[in-house]
């Protein structure tokens, strides 16, 4: 569905995407995990046709692409992380004027169920909250019916409701065989939802596969976490993260030394993304 070979962006002196190259099979959801400024919006917003890669190729639909043509927009659709939407319309006129913009697509009606918003329908969109925005710019991406979705951190700043209900929708737009692609920081998003997972990092990729693989791959087994700092392991947000194969030895050891609040669990992509580098993925 899209290949991508030794794709290279540079912003003045600073290589923003070192060589990046992945492919992306059809009906699958795709996530580029990594922290603030990892590169993964310059990725996204190459592969949509909104910057210019410096070097690299790109294919779409099999085919190597160096414009994002119309054809190709016609086919593709796209949230990004800012979208600008015309205040005073209400937020059914803005989903008619977004579907006249394509020649196929979804009624905007099926949309407004889609997203939960067929109440607000007939008002305007400067009154939304910030949530009812985020679902109302959600919804403009795929009313055109795409192929292939593009979201980029599609839930940051929703409620938990809001976030699930988003994931749901994903969710389906999959069983219905599109493509996903879909940017992110939230761990949790990427383990849940992805079939494939990107890891990346000062724009480079350091870890690919499926969610299951890439923990199992990593090499980690169990994983202590203690509330507060302790003597060893890694502090991370305020708790201590220990990874361990001798469990019971931790545990026995946490509870010498007077240690009551801690949990056991199993490796997250968290945790491999702080094993191959040391920090968080959150800033
Ligand atoms: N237009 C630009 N000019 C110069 N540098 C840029 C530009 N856009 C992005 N960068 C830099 O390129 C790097 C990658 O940015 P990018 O926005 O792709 O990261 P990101 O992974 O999407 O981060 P975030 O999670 O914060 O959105 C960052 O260091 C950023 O400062």
């Amino acid at each position: 569905m899209i290949k991508v070979v030794n794709l290279k962006k540079k912003y003045g002196d600073f290589e923003a995407l070192k060589g990046i190259s992945f492919s992306i099979e059809r009906g699958i959801i795709f996530s580029f995990l990594g922290p603030n400024g990892a590169g993964k919006t310059t990725t996204l917003e190459i592969l949509v046709g909104l910057r210019k890669k410096t070097s690299g190729e790109i294919y779409f639909f099999g085919q190597k692409v160096d414009d994002i043509d119309k054809k190709i927009k016609e086919r593709i659709g796209v949230l990004l992380q800012k979208t600008e939407l015309f205040r005073e319309l209400t937020v059914y006129e803005t989903l008619k004027l977004f579907r006249s913009f394509y020649k196929k697509g979804y009624d905007p009606k099926k949309v407004l169920e889609m997203i939960g918003l067929v109440e607000k329908k007939n008002e305007r969109v400067k009154t939304l909250s910030g949530g009812q925005f985020q679902r109302l710019s959600f919804g403009l991406s795929f009313i055109n019916d795409p192929e292939i979705l593009f979201l980029d951190e599609p839930t940051t700043g929703l409620d938990p409701q809001s976030r699930r209900h988003i994931w749901d929708i994903i969710r389906e737009f999959k069983r219905g065989g599109k493509t996903i692609f879909l940017t992110t920081h939230y761990m949790e998003e990427a383990q849940t939802l992805s079939n494939k997972v990107c890891i990346i990092d000062n724009g480079l990729i350091i870890a690919e596969g499926s969610p299951d693989e890439l923990i199992k791959h990593s090499g980690l087994s169990t994983i202590v976490e203690v509330d507060g700092e302790y003597n060893f392991g890694k502090v991370v947000e305020g708790k201590t993260i220990i990874e361990t194969k001798n469990m019971s030895e931790v545990i026995n050891k946490l509870l010498n030394d007077g240690v009551e609040k801690f949990i056991v669990r199993h490796p997250t992509l968290e945790d491999v993304f702080l094993k191959l580098t040391g920090k968080e993925l959150r800033d």
